[in-house]
């Protein structure tokens, strides 16, 4: 058995852009219906969505029969969580709250074996190497890694091309949630002056020779982002997209069918 390619990585790489949903739903049944939709990624979100190792484990399993790619969000940059979420075969990690480039230099040793690194090693127990069925697991597993740090506060752009410059750092995303918080401007995501910092992050994360990448649920939001040279952009969040659409539906059938349809949304996209 062969250690799986990670083609997301060779994509980046190559400089083809990749379209991704945000899988917050924390359920296998979803993420296999996300899989069949026809997206570069699907992110499982182990940050904000009431994601666990066995409820991540079966997500993945789900998203393996279909060519999405999927990206696991850990709750936090912790080593011993990241060797977790490599072990049930994640290859491709975002790591959220990233300010330096010491925190991105920790990061990629807690992504790869000894002597380069500080993964554990315990492949046999390992989804990852289906239980030690892939031969030289050990040997290939760094190579098919690919690490993306979240640089998401005022901290983090200052010192950004200082992390972008880290070497097996592969892409810096650019979450505009927190950012816009970070930058006095809590719930605007989409501001101008939180858009004016992410496409500069964009450029000098593209000159750093890294991938960048983003959120945004707004159309021409993400086309504004691919055109400054994003590479890996998240378009939509299965809960918000199932939420409007019920809602939406809802309203529909609460109007006497002889009055206009009203649209009701759910709260904002992020
Ligand atoms: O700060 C952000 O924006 C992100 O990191 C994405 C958020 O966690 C959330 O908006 C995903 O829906």
């Amino acid at each position: 058995m062969k250690n799986p390619e990670n083609t997301f990585k060779r994509a980046l790489a190559a400089g083809r852009p990749q379209f991704g949903l945000w899988l917050g739903l924390a359920d296998a049944y979803c993420a296999e219906i996300a899989a069949g939709a026809g997206f570069d990624w699907l992110l499982i979100d182990g940050e904000h969505a009431p994601n666990d190792l066995r409820g991540i484990l079966a997500q993945l399993q789900a998203i393996a029969a279909y060519p999405s790619h999927p990206i696991v969000r850990p709750v936090v940059g912790d080593a011993a969580i990241i060797k977790q979420m490599l072990d049930l075969g994640a290859q491709t990690l975002l790591v959220p709250m990233v300010e330096t480039a010491e925190q991105a230099a920790a990061l990629v040793a807690a992504t790869r074996y000894p002597p380069g690194g500080i993964r554990g090693v315990g492949s046999a127990l390992a989804r990852a190497s289906r239980w030690n069925r892939i031969g030289g697991y050990l040997d290939e597993a760094d190579g098919e890694i690919c690490l993306l740090v979240q640089v998401e506060s005022a901290r983090g752009l200052d010192n950004l091309d200082a992390i972008a410059a880290v070497d097996g750092v592969d892409g810096v995303f650019f979450g505009p949630a927190d950012l816009s918080a970070s930058l006095g401007l809590r719930g605007q995501p989409g501001h101008p002056t939180v858009r004016a910092a992410i496409e500069d992050g964009i450029a000098r994360t593209r000159k750093a020779g890294k991938a960048a990448g983003v959120l945004a649920t707004d159309e021409t939001l993400a086309r504004a982002y691919l055109a400054a040279g994003a590479l890996f952009v998240g378009v939509g969040v299965d809960t918000t997209l199932f939420a409007r659409a019920a809602a939406d539906l809802a309203a529909r059938f609460r109007q006497p069918l002889s009055e206009p349809t009203t649209t009701a949304s759910a709260p904002g996209g992020y």
